[in-house]
């Protein structure tokens, strides 16, 4: 296991520059990232593998500009967005990264093709557009005769790749990932995650995704883990 590697990129998808975080539990404080460095290119797929409570959500939520790092910086596409407001944060979020989520968090309320409109409807599409593009993705995903079902109507894996559908529908930049396959059973989590690749290597998305499995773990790039504040090389055996 090594410091993870390189640098030299001038324009990574991602960069994770000295990120810091601690929680205050009681008197207690939790150093969770201390001096966190990151790259992610564009096209390549990282597996986030560390044991339970050792800061994967946390990373993944600060590198997703769903929160805020106690210091450092975090760089998509060359823009820093550590200095940005709130407002600034959410338009950046919105526009260059994808997030898929243990639980898929559809709108129960709306159809799979509803969902994967949504968020480029929010963006400023226009209906048809964002319509066509996410009848191609669900397509692609191999959900297109189930793209008028609602969330209770599909199977877990089904929702899965919905949610995976609507992750990428804004063409991210970037595409995280927490345990995107956790609550599946091994046969649908092989079929999630080859549906997930798919679509990453297609895109050319980076992509860092966090999983206990490594099975999983051992298709992508490389992989990295959570080791004293840091994010390091980690080697599967
Ligand atoms: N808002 C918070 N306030 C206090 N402590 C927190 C907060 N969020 C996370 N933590 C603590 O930080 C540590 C890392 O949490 P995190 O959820 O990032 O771990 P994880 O590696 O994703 O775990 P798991 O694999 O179980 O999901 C845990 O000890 C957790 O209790």
């Amino acid at each position: 296991m090594t410091q993870s590697s390189a640098t030299t990129d001038p324009h990574p998808a991602l960069r994770l520059d000295r990120v810091e975080r601690r929680f205050h539990q009681g008197e207690t404080a939790l150093t969770i990232l201390d001096g966190a460095d990151m790259v992610l290119r564009a096209g390549e797929m990282v597996a986030l593998v560390a044991p339970s409570g050792a800061g994967k959500s946390t990373l993944l939520h600060i590198a997703g500009l769903l929160e805020r790092p106690d210091g450092g910086d975090v760089v998509v596409n060359g823009v820093s967005c550590g200095q940005m407001d709130d407002a600034a944060r959410t338009q950046m979020r919105r526009g260059t990264i994808g997030f898929v989520y243990q639980f898929h968090h559809l709108l129960p309320e709306f159809s799979a093709l509803e969902n994967v409109m949504l968020p480029q409807m929010i963006r400023g599409l226009s209906r048809g557009m964002a319509a066509e593009r996410s009848k191609e993705l669900l397509d692609y995903m191999r959900l297109g005769a189930r793209a008028s079902h609602r969330p209770a109507e599909l199977s877990g894996g089904e929702q899965q790749r919905v949610a995976i559908a609507r992750a990428v529908a804004n063409n991210p930049y970037v595409l995280l990932a927490d345990e995107p396959t956790g609550n599946l059973d091994p046969v649908t989590s092989t079929y999630v995650f080859d549906a997930l690749t798919a679509l990453v290597r297609q895109a050319g998305v980076a992509a860092l995704i966090a999983t206990h499995n490594h099975d999983l773990a051992r298709r992508m790039d490389r992989a990295v883990t959570l080791r004293d504040g840091h994010i390091v090389d980690l080697v599967l055996d």
